[in-house]
């Protein structure tokens, strides 16, 4: 198996305390774009995007991450990646300006650039005003948005976020869109978030797969009127099949 960029899992299968919360899934996250994991609660998404930053082993299956098998990657591969998977990266007694800084250092840059692009990306996340503040006393989107920091400021090629947007006002997601949308651009950036917002996502993705009870049951195109619907139609058609086994 062989990829240049992005991610590609191929054939994952995962269980947990004896239960299965993944089963033969595979997923391409192409380079250039932003593929949107959506489903329910407990479908099994950060599950799998864990096993793609190789933070999980999988009982079966295999993940190519920025050109590596996630297995075995170097630091050359990693410092690619951005990822920001539940809690934010954030020490709390850090401020936002160190928080970010030390991922920037984490990630390989030298100190003049780590500080450069601490800048820009606390500019970039509006948290300016905030830079001083230790990351402890701040807002849960504020910190979120520490989070987004930390995980952008190296410019990663492979970006991975487990529901960016759940603690952000409007304006801050339009703000990880347009991030997000420039690193496709600039540096054909492979993106894949996670959420259970189907109205962001629309707006946000090029492609987007749902991920239903641990199995991959299908894609959505994301300028389809009613995507909604479409995605409650899939779910019920994956549950009707699986009472018909
Ligand atoms: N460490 C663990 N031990 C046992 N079971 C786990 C563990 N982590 C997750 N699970 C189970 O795996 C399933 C999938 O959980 P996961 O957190 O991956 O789902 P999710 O799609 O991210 O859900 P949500 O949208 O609620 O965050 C759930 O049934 C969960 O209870």
């Amino acid at each position: 198996m062989t990829t240049r960029a992005g991610i590609k899992a191929e054939r994952i299968s995962k269980a947990l305390d004896g239960l299965p919360v993944l089963d033969d899934v595979s997923l391409d996250v192409e380079p250039s774009q932003v593929h949107a994991l959506i489903g329910l609660n407990g479908a099994g998404k950060t599950t799998l995007m864990r096993i793609l930053l190789g933070m999980l082993k999988p009982d079966r299956g295999s993940v190519m991450l920025a050109g590596s098998p996630v297995s075995g990657a170097g630091a050359l591969p990693w410092s690619r990646v951005g990822q920001m998977l539940e809690t934010p990266f954030a020490y709390p007694e850090l401020s936002a300006r160190e928080n970010v800084y030390s991922s920037a250092r984490l990630h390989g840059m030298d100190r003049k650039t780590a500080d450069v692009s601490t800048g820009h990306a606390l500019a970039a996340l509006g948290l300016d005003q905030y830079a001083a503040k230790r990351t402890g006393t701040l807002s849960l989107g504020n910190r979120q948005r520490v989070g987004l920091a930390a995980a952008l400021v190296h410019a990663p090629n492979v970006i991975v976020l487990d529901e960016p947007t759940n603690s952000l006002d409007p304006r801050g997601v339009l703000v990880l869109r347009r991030l997000l949308r420039d690193a496709c651009r600039d540096r054909r950036a492979a993106v894949l978030v996670s959420s259970h917002h189907l109205d962001e996502v629309a707006r946000m993705a090029d492609r987007i797969s749902v991920l239903h009870r641990g199995r991959i049951i299908g894609t959505l195109l994301p300028g389809t009127a009613d995507l909604e619907r479409r995605f409650f139609d899939l779910v019920l058609e994956s549950d009707v099949q699986g009472q018909e086994q």
